[in-house]
């Protein structure tokens, strides 16, 4: 919907504030204040004009973050007349698209036909390449989005995303069918919620209007104090009520509203020089009362792109020796080399290949490249349009010459793990590959081709801080290709053999500590919540100081009710683990449900998993915001959980800001009073903020401009309240003698000195640093 500058207009002007002033100019004007009122006139028109024109420039730019993707032509095809190309707009649900290359999504739809890549950074804020895949073809009647589960998203092309690279399958051209249209999909959904904000119990602005209801009463008294003294006087009554209505419209200053929102224009304008730009300016005057910042641990407070470490590969069930990737040496060629050259979701595009950050360094590890299917291939009888990976110059031997991918189970993070089906040149049968979060692939493993000391061995890395991987394979007896395209992906991920773990240094950025460190001055808590292990989490949250050495860390377990057996809780301190689980444990079962001694005070920090996250929420509701006082690491958190945990830590009254980077926090950057997402995208609509500097130094920027708009914006009220409260005072008594201000004195206290308190307000509010405040947002 385009709204035009008339209807802003129309609308600003029916205002309640700006018909409250043109009753008060009314009054001054029929008691001859002529130049006053003029003035008042200008700068209202002022303000009109020019608050009609930021709500536009807000609007178009919405607008255009709508529209761009509205106007493309799309081709569809019609029963019976074949292919049509028509202008997107006219696209309703149920067309079949036909996606013959690059091309702007105008809807959701979903892949029937071939597979595509996509960008979904103006929804997610993260742009790295996704693959979409078709629908698989199967024949029950259970709803397409119960059968895939969470994996339902992987079929699905968004609205607002750019289609990048297409890969028909043997069946003829890429096919989606149109799933929604306009402001009924996902981007519809996000822009709503832009345009109508979840209403957030903000206390300065419930306050404020606390304070105004009081001033209006005061004025009431002043109402009948005038009536009173003029009537006792003998004055007309026509003259005591215009007295007694003038008196009445002095308490509450005209430009009172209009205060509260002076700080957020200049703060608006400093942000977007340090590169944080902002889609919901309301908010700012929010982030000045932030005192929790709850921040994603990879790509956010550690590096993105992580750095090899080695490999440890499996046989007969026992690890083996530490492949080092310091030595230089080429991967041995083994089944894990194989796995990781193979299970990713790499592309080629343009001869680069492209993809999630992990993924790539993984493949760079092997010294593998990649190659689209081409005839050499194809006459290995290996089938066409499949990515095709062999080993480089510079890998180590290996007697396969050739690997082509042939299907994907794609990475999400609620599933942690990812899986491919490929076969090997000159073979006539097909491999499993998997690879996710290491205790994730071991439910997936036949359990005798686990190690036994699979658990000490994960803890050894990630004690260290490593980010670790694990690898399994299977073989498939299948021979046709056909078979393969239509496996369910519960039959792929069965009964797999355990291959080995690969270890990823997982290095914090530079700005981290630093950061974490003003925050904690400024007495602001910060939690980590994040996809990643436990004890990887726990490890960088000390190594950057989240947790200041000589806390203790405790961990919170808690186990599902089975059979007889109730849900419980279990606490301990993380340097106790190495002694067993079975010493310096206390168990705390329903009913009994209490926070450990120890753990009150401050130097305590809780860490947990999103399973124990969930039982304790299900099961333990009572004793959740105790362990939110003091819950410090959120670790194996899946995006929903994410979400549910910034909204707990709302009910506690806690301003939440939430430094996100991924497309797994999209849920907590929205449900947070403050998300800021990480992102190369300015034009996103995946949370209120976007910093396109990637670290967390725009946290300390955003509360810092935050807290001016907001102090600039208090100060500003609360000199117009006194202003006000002060004219009441001063006119009650010139009331008694049956006098009144002059028209200049109104003129200079109005217009001098009023309008020059809110326009160098912009000069008393620049901060340099957090400081240790509490925000005076009670009278
Ligand atoms: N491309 C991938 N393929 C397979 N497994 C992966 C991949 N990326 C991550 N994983 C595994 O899944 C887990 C969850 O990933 P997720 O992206 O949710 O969080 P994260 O990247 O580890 O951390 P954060 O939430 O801090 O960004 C990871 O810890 C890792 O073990």
């Amino acid at each position: 919907m385009q709204v035009t500058h008339m209807l802003f207009l129309y609308l600003q002007v029916l205002n309640p504030f700006y018909v409250f002033q043109a009753f008060t100019l009314t009054l001054w004007l029929s008691q001859g204040y002529i130049e006053y009122s003029v003035a008042i006139i200008i700068l209202s028109i002022i303000s009109i004009v020019l608050s009609v024109y930021d709500l536009r420039q807000q609007s178009v730019k919405l607008h255009n973050l709508v529209e761009d993707h509205n106007k493309v032509q799309v081709t569809v095809m019609v029963k019976d007349k074949g292919l049509q190309k028509l202008e997107s707009h006219l696209l309703v649900p149920g067309d079949t698209l036909i996606l013959p290359g690059k091309t702007s999504l105008p809807c959701d739809a979903i892949l029937i036909d071939g597979s595509c890549v996509v960008t979904e950074g103006m929804l997610t804020g993260e742009s790295i390449p996704v693959t979409k895949t078709p629908l698989p073809h199967t024949e029950n009647t259970v709803a397409w989005k119960s059968h895939s589960l969470e994996d339902y998203r992987k079929h699905v092309l968004f609205c607002g995303t750019e289609v990048i690279q297409v890969k028909p399958s043997g069946q003829g051209p890429v096919r989606a069918v149109v799933l929604q249209t306009g402001y009924n999909t996902a981007k519809g959904d996000l822009v709503r919620s832009i345009l109508y904000p979840r209403p957030l119990n903000f206390k300065l602005y419930n306050d404020a209007f606390k304070f105004i209801v009081f001033l209006a009463f005061l004025g009431i008294v002043g109402f009948f104090y005038a009536l009173g003294v003029y009537m006792y006087h003998g004055v007309s009554p026509r003259d005591t009520a215009t007295m007694a209505l003038l008196l009445l419209t002095v308490t509450v200053p005209p430009v009172l509203p209009a205060a509260l929102t002076t700080g957020i224009v200049y703060a608006q304008k400093r942000l977007k020089k340090k590169k944080i730009f902002c889609i919901s300016p309301q908010r700012i005057n929010m982030c000045g009362q932030i005192n929790l910042v709850c921040f994603d641990k990879t790509g956010t407070l550690t590096e993105d792109g992580l750095d090899l470490w080695g490999t440890v590969p499996t046989a007969d069930n026992c690890f083996q020796e530490v492949n080092s990737f310091a030595s230089g040496k080429a991967l041995p060629w083994g089944p894990l080399c194989a796995a990781m050259a193979s299970c990713h979701s790499l592309i080629l595009l343009n001869g680069t290949i492209q993809g999630d950050p992990l993924d790539l360094k993984m493949f760079e590890g092997t010294a593998w490249i990649m190659e689209d299917c081409d005839a050499d291939y194809c006459t290995f009888g290996m089938p066409g349009s499949h990515i095709i990976i062999k080993p480089g110059p510079k890998a180590s031997w290996s007697p396969v010459e050739a690997i082509a991918i042939l299907r994907q189970f794609p990475f999400s993070s609620s599933l942690q793990r990812m899986s491919v089906v490929a076969q090997v040149a000159g073979e006539d049968h097909f491999h499993v590959y998997m690879k996710g979060a290491p205790e994730m692939l071991a439910k997936f493993c036949k359990s005798e081709t686990v190690p036994k000391n699979f658990p000490q061995e994960l803890r050894k890395y990630t004690i260290q801080g490593f980010r670790v991987i694990a690898f399994a394979h299977k073989g498939l007896k299948m021979k046709k290709l056909s078979e393969v395209e239509n496996l369910a992906r519960e039959k792929v991920e069965s009964d797999l053999t355990f291959l080995g773990l690969l270890i990823m240094e997982n290095r914090l950025k530079k700005e981290s500590k630093p950061v974490l460190k003003e925050l904690h001055e400024a007495c602001i808590r910060t939690v980590m919540i994040t996809g990643d292990n436990l004890q990887t989490a726990i490890t960088v949250a000390k190594n950057s100081e989240m947790i200041p050495g000589g806390s203790q860390v405790i961990l919170v377990e808690a186990n599902e009710p089975e059979d007889f057996v109730p849900a419980s809780v279990t606490w301990q301190l993380v340097e106790n683990q190495e002694n067993g689980p079975e010493k310096n444990e206390t168990c705390v079962n329903i009913g009994n449900s209490s926070v450990p001694d120890g753990a009150r005070g401050s130097c305590y920090h809780f860490a947990m998993s999103g399973k124990s996250y969930q039982v304790i929420f299900q099961h333990f509701n009572s004793l959740l915001p105790k362990i939110l006082l003091n819950g410090t690491i959120f670790a194996r958190m899946s995006p929903g959980q994410k979400s549910s945990l910034i909204e707990e830590f709302q009910k506690l009254n806690y301003y939440v800001g939430m430094c996100g980077d991924g497309a797994n926090d999209c849920g907590a950057l929205k449900m947070a009073h403050a998300g800021i997402s990480l992102s190369e995208q300015e034009a996103s609509v995946a949370s209120p903020f976007t910093s396109k500097i990637a670290n967390i130094a725009c946290v300390p920027h955003l509360i810092r401009e935050g807290r001016a708009a907001l102090v600039s914006s208090f100060g500003v009220f609360k000199y117009l309240t006194m202003y006000g409260i002060i004219q009441l005072i001063g006119t009650s008594l010139l009331y008694w003698q049956l006098q009144l201000f002059g028209n200049y004195q109104y003129l200079m206290q109005d217009v001098a000195i009023t309008l020059m308190v809110c326009l160098t307000s912009k000069y008393f509010s620049k901060v340099n640093s957090i400081i240790c405040i509490y925000l005076p947002m009670t009278f």
